[in-house]
């Protein structure tokens, strides 16, 4: 399978061919994506060990190590994500009051990478496998995602319900992951032509359910991490024939190489990434809904703001946000309205503030990644050593008030502890401690430019 392969790869590449099989045996290139409204990019370069800024996205970099345990991003300042991962949500170009859906969106790179361009817009991001939902939750509540939904199984039903609805579609396609043969050595000797071709099968259906939900005018874009020609330009010809009213757009980008021709469709219209353009592989097609309607979310009428709900919010976090919903003794909050669903599993809506346990409102942790640190009524600032300690469920010395407080390290708000004016108790969640032996780093040593 392997020869079969590296045959179509020679012949897709032809005298480019020979740098692509050099690229799979270099080392995998790894990135981060920053948020620059809870890191200043001068921040972010005093603090965190960066290689050369990423061509794909402004806010991303490549770097040389793990990261997974610097302080910044157990504080949701930057998610680590491969570097051409990053061109997909930069073409799809989100403005602060879109409307967007993501529907293939775990872990979340994509997703947190929409979120961080939102103002007055909503997120909709579905997963359909259940297990990598809650890590895509677990990345939206680690980066402060606010206004957004996740809901979690196929993606038809979900388009159905919010048909007509969305500005900017996200169809981040399940795809054979050829682009991902450095990172799993496996993928290589199990590769198929049989998977190539049920990946296109699935991808256009997707498509089809993604169209759904795209208002008139909306944007669709299509991204893969597979560079075969059925997964790529061939969904998305047989997409455009099935649909005449989309048209494809210019990606309006500098970086990667244009498609493979293919009849039916514009290969001067998608962006392909390959290994020796920088990034480990991403095929991305831009396109606009020409026809159709356009409809308002379904939103929930909600009851007068609960009094209690919300004094008892007051006495952690300054500014409530404008939507209260409290479901089953959960209390969540979200600027922009709750929406209302009925056909599909809703994961989350908003940020989860807190459960009343008898009468008495317990914070959640979400609720103490969600903000910046002016917004948290108590707060403490913590060293690393503190961070540390912290992190592995340790309580720490503290004269602060007595009271529920803000965990933060260089400003940045991570968890929350219970404070009885001598010392601050625990309150990390077991799941997201860190293990004996793995620790909090901050990297102080600089990379050469
Ligand atoms: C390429 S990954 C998405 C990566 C994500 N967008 C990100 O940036 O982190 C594709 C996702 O599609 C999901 N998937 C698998 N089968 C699917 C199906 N039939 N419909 C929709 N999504 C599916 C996979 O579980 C996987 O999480």
């Amino acid at each position: 399978m392997e020869t079969l392969f590296l045959e179509r790869m020679k012949n897709e590449l032809k005298e480019d061919y020979e740098t692509f099989v050099d690229s799979l045996s270099s080392p995998l290139l790894r990135g981060l994506r920053y948020d620059p409204r809870k890191l200043s990019r001068e921040k972010l370069e005093a603090n965190v060990p960066l290689g050369k800024p990423s061509p794909f996205c402004p806010q991303s970099f490549y770097v040389d190590r793990p990261l997974g345990n610097h302080p910044y991003h157990l504080a949701g300042a930057f998610y680590l994500q491969e570097p051409s991962a990053s061109s997909a949500v930069q073409i799809l170009d989100v403005q602060p009051e879109d409307i967007v859906l993501d529907l293939c969106a775990a872990p979340g790179g994509k997703s947190t990478q929409i979120a961080s361009h939102l103002d007055d817009g909503i997120l909709v991001c579905n997963e359909y496998d259940s297990k990598r939902a809650m890590v895509l939750l677990s990345n939206l509540e680690r980066m402060g995602v606010q206004n957004f939904v996740l809901t979690q199984g196929e993606v038809g039903p979900l388009c159905e319900e919010l048909h007509d609805c969305f500005d900017k579609v996200l169809v981040d396609a399940p795809c054979s992951g050829e682009g991902m043969m450095k990172k799993h050595d496996a993928a290589m000797q199990s590769w198929s032509l049989e998977h190539v071709q049920a990946c296109a099968r699935r991808q256009k259906e997707i498509l089809s359910c993604a169209y759904r939900a795209l208002k008139k005018d909306g944007i669709l874009v299509y991204s893969t991490c597979t560079y075969s020609k059925e997964e790529n330009e061939e969904v998305i010809a047989a997409f455009l024939k099935e649909h005449p009213d989309m048209i494809q757009i210019d990606p309006d980008c500098s970086f990667g190489r244009r498609g493979i021709p293919t009849l039916g469709m514009d290969a001067q219209k998608v962006v392909r990434i390959y290994p020796m353009d920088g990034g480990e592989g991403h095929f991305v097609c831009k396109m606009q809904k020409t026809a159709g309607t356009k409809r308002a979310l379904p939103i929930q009428k909600l009851k007068k703001r609960d009094r209690k709900t919300e004094e008892a919010l007051g006495q952690w976090i300054r500014s409530i946000p404008k939507q209260i919903l409290v479901q089953k003794d959960h209390v969540y909050v979200m600027d922009h309205p709750f929406l209302k669903l009925s056909q599909v599993r809703v994961l989350r809506q908003g940020t989860l503030a807190g459960t009343w346990i008898k009468n008495r409102l317990e914070p959640a942790h979400a609720l103490f990644q969600a903000f910046s640190k002016e917004n948290y009524v108590l707060t403490q600032e913590l060293s690393l050593e503190q961070m540390d300690e912290v992190m592995h469920g340790a309580p720490i010395v503290s004269q602060v008030s007595k009271g529920y407080v803000a965990y933060c390290i260089d400003g940045l708000p991570f968890g929350f502890g219970k404070s009885d004016g001598h010392r601050i108790n625990n309150k990390i969640p077991k799941g997201l401690r860190l293990l004996p032996g793995s620790h909090v780093k901050k990297e102080i040593e600089k990379h050469e430019r």
